[in-house]
């Protein structure tokens, strides 16, 4: 599975953030037929219904373009949550002060508390309470306007009871909301740190802990898949070539040297053999200090020299741990794939031809 790029994965985020603003459009729609229905029941004058309308389509349209634009993403919250919640609700407390009945407006407290539950999906729990006290804020002045301007639309009683009521319903709303939201968040941090164990996992599965190179399983399938290519590919010039790879007296380095010491040089040889290879080229540490390396699209006489580099690339190297004169030299037995050929007895060949190179008097190269 190819990993999600950087663009792709904001660009998902983007949609997602899209749908979700569809969805609080879907809710500021419910208020807008409210709307249509008082004004037709006669409870509403057309020219604060038209304000409601072209407002809340402004809001709407600025909301989608910052969105298309990008802008959102230069924000904290890039989901705009706090403003998502909030601005709707102006142009619905607009209205509210031309509602001829005190129960018309108890719809709209209802419609603009449903908005608040967007907010489980990404505040928390003191930014939930803060729109839930604007909501009753913005309620609560509304009416003391009315009392002032409109006595005659304000029954007192029934606010007192309303404005109680909101309270309760939008401070429990509020907490489940955070509390949604905060488990939402925790579910996500252990999703990454899933990922990441997995990572780890696959880590340790595939690689050497030592070189950090591919360990033998992985370094054996990738030959496997590579003999199975070489094998479809049956025209060209190119064949598949390894070289099984021994570092020379390791035992008698360890002895002397120590086992830190081995350590050291399995690790700089490793470093060596990976930047001296081609692009493409392959290795893996097969044992303690055996290595399999494999040359894909290689031509038959390009295996040998592609050997010698590395034979010749560790031979020049100078170590810490060991005196200034010593070297350490590898010797290599090199194959090249024939057409069906397993991949047993291609190895073979090649660590027979390894066998050779040490019996020859090792930092050598030799053709199996
Ligand atoms: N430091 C270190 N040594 C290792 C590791 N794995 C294997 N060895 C040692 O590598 C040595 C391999 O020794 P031998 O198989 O006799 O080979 P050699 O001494 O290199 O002799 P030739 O291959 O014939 O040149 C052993 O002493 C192992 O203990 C490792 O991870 N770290």
């Amino acid at each position: 599975m190819s990993a999600e790029t950087i663009e792709q994965r904001i660009q998902r985020a983007q949609s997602l953030r899209l749908k979700r603003m569809l969805w609080g459009f879907a809710n500021h729609g419910c208020t807008g037929l409210a709307v249509a229905g008082l004004y037709l029941g006669g409870f509403l004058p057309l020219a604060p219904v038209l304000v409601f309308f072209a407002s809340s389509v402004l809001i709407s349209t600025l909301m989608v373009l910052i969105l298309q634009f990008g802008i959102n993403l230069r924000f904290r919250d890039p989901s705009m949550t706090m403003a998502q919640i909030t601005l709707p609700v102006i142009p619905s407390l607009y209205v509210m002060y031309f509602v001829a009945l005190p129960q018309g407006r108890i719809l709209f407290l209802l419609l603009a508390t449903g908005g608040l539950l967007f907010g489980a999906l990404a505040l928390n729990r003191r930014q939930m309470f803060t729109i839930a006290w604007l909501f009753w804020l913005g309620y609560l002045v509304l009416v003391l306007i009315l009392t002032w301007q409109a006595p005659d639309r304000v029954y007192w009683p029934l606010e007192a009871v309303t404005l109680f009521a909101y309270a309760s319903v939008l401070s429990i709303l509020a907490y489940l909301g955070s509390f949604i939201s905060q488990l939402r968040s925790e579910l996500s941090m252990r999703n990454r740190e899933l990922k990441h164990a997995n990572l780890e996992l696959v880590e340790l599965a595939t690689r050497d802990p030592l070189t950090s190179l591919p360990n033998r399983r992985t370094v054996m399938e990738q030959f496997e898949k590579e003999v199975a290519r070489s094998d479809r590919q049956t025209e060209g010039t190119k064949a598949l070539g390894i070289s099984v790879l021994d570092i020379d007296h390791f035992k008698k380095i360890n002895d002397t040297f120590g086992h830190q010491a081995g350590d050291e040089i399995l690790r700089k040889v490793s470093r060596t053999i990976e930047a001296t290879i081609r692009r493409g080229d392959y290795v893996g540490r097969i044992g303690g200090e055996e290595f399999l390396l494999i040359f894909p699209d290689t031509a038959p006489d390009h295996a040998i020299p592609a050997a010698e580099r590395i034979r010749r690339a560790v031979s020049a190297l100078r170590f810490d741990e060991l005196p200034e004169s010593y070297r350490v030299t590898v010797s290599q037995g090199v194959a090249i794939h024939q057409p069906g050929e397993t991949v047993e007895n291609n190895f073979k060949r090649a660590d027979e031809a390894l066998y050779q190179a040490k019996n020859s008097g090792r930092n050598q190269v030799v053709m199996g």
